[in-house]
């Protein structure tokens, strides 16, 4: 397991719970070495005990001597800096998943275009779906897709395929995978709604609610359709775990960071204030560019991310931007519906809710 945050150790701690050793690497020597001596994260999980077979190391070659699988949990920009830090150590072959969300921001790839570019030789897939890290390391009921595309051999065995054998690691009491050969539908799903929870934090934090919160969800997988669509993935991955259903844990509380940081900005918290200063993993903030760079390279309309875009990266202001985005014109459900006729002229959404 590759990254040591709150996320890769809780993934490292199901694996391991199954019975399996595992490698967890960690940036800093200090945390390595707290982890190991004290069995839990104090950065990242604290007050958790880990299982014995997590050993912790800062060193690459021995995080991956042996491995029979790696699993890359750093942030999305990091991706590639990893892919070319571990090259030199990885075992020929061996599968890689993401457990990271998001599309490269200089090049608009999607995170598994990134590692098959570094890592050539490898089959490359994705874990994804609704899974906040600590009720995944506490055992809580989760579930999640398992994505790697299928080769001839793997549909004629799909019992030794990526994928199954990844599931079949992963598969334990409370943590329930799902399979899918539908990678590309994951990872945009994936990339999406972190976006689209920033976008539901906003209007939260500005003092909206249910409604509107419905109706961002909603939207927001029509996004995460055109895109996936327009990229090769399948519209039904979308309504899947890895989309709607990460779209919707990560869209209902602020427990998500992507939520938090919204809310806080609804309620005019400047940026540089929020998470009282902390640095915060929030992927939908380097994503809301790099998904509707993506968006508009492909000729797909997404609204919603390009106002969390506007909002967060180009100084728009958020009544004025969410206004103009429930001002547009009317639009046809399914969007394939040709539609137009005339429509009146924006009004301005009274934030902070009116009476
Ligand atoms: N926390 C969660 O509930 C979940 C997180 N994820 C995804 O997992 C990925 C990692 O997120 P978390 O573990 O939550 O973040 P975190 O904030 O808990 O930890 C971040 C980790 O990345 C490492 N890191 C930071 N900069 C780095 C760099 N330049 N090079 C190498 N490592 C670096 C940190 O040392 C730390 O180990 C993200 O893409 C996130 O969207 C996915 C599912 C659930
Ligand atoms: O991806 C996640 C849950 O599936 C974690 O979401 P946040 O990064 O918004 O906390």
């Amino acid at each position: 397991m590759l990254g040591a945050g709150s996320w890769g150790t809780a993934l490292a701690t199901v694996i391991a719970r199954n019975g399996h050793d595992a490698a967890l690497w960690a940036r800093r020597p200090d945390l390595a070495e707290a982890i190991n001596r004290h069995r839990e994260n104090p950065d990242y999980l604290d007050g958790f005990a880990l299982p014995d077979r997590i050993t912790a190391t800062a060193d690459l070659a021995t995080a991956l001597d042996g491995a029979k699988a790696a699993l890359l949990a750093t942030p999305s920009s990091t991706l590639r800096g990893m892919c070319q830090a571990i090259a030199p150590y990885i075992p020929e072959g061996i599968p890689i998943a993401l457990a990271c969300k998001g599309v490269e921001k200089r090049t608009g790839l999607l995170l598994s275009e990134v590692v098959s570019e570094e890592l050539p030789g490898h089959p490359v897939g994705a874990v994804s779906g609704p899974t906040f890290a600590r009720e995944t390391a506490l055992d809580h009921p989760t579930a999640a897709t398992v994505a790697f595309p299928f080769s001839y051999a793997d549909r004629l065995d799909p019992g030794r395929s990526p994928a199954a054998r990844m599931a079949l690691t992963l598969s334990g009491s409370g943590f329930r995978p799902y399979v899918s050969d539908d990678l590309v539908g994951v990872e945009v799903g994936g990339a999406v709604k972190n976006v689209i929870a920033i976008a539901c934090g906003i209007m939260s934090g500005a003092g909206f609610a249910e409604n509107t919160r419905a109706a961002l969800i909603t939207r927001g997988i029509d996004e995460m359709k055109l895109l996936a669509t327009a990229l090769g993935g399948r519209r039904e991955t979308v309504t899947g775990l890895s989309g709607a259903g990460d779209l919707t844990l990560t869209c209902s509380s602020t427990t998500s960071r992507n939520m938090s940081l919204g809310h806080q900005l609804g309620q005019g918290i400047p940026r540089p204030n929020c998470f009282d200063g902390r640095p915060t993993v929030v992927e939908g903030e380097v994503n809301a560019i790099s998904v509707t760079d993506l968006a508009r390279r492909v000729g797909v309309p997404m609204p919603i991310c390009e106002t969390v875009n506007a909002v967060l990266h180009q100084g728009a202001d958020i009544r004025q931007a969410f206004s103009a985005l429930w001002a547009r014109p009317i639009e046809a459900e399914p969007f394939a519906l040709d539609l137009s006729f005339d429509h009146p002229a924006p009004q301005t959404l009274q934030i902070g809710g009116s009476s």
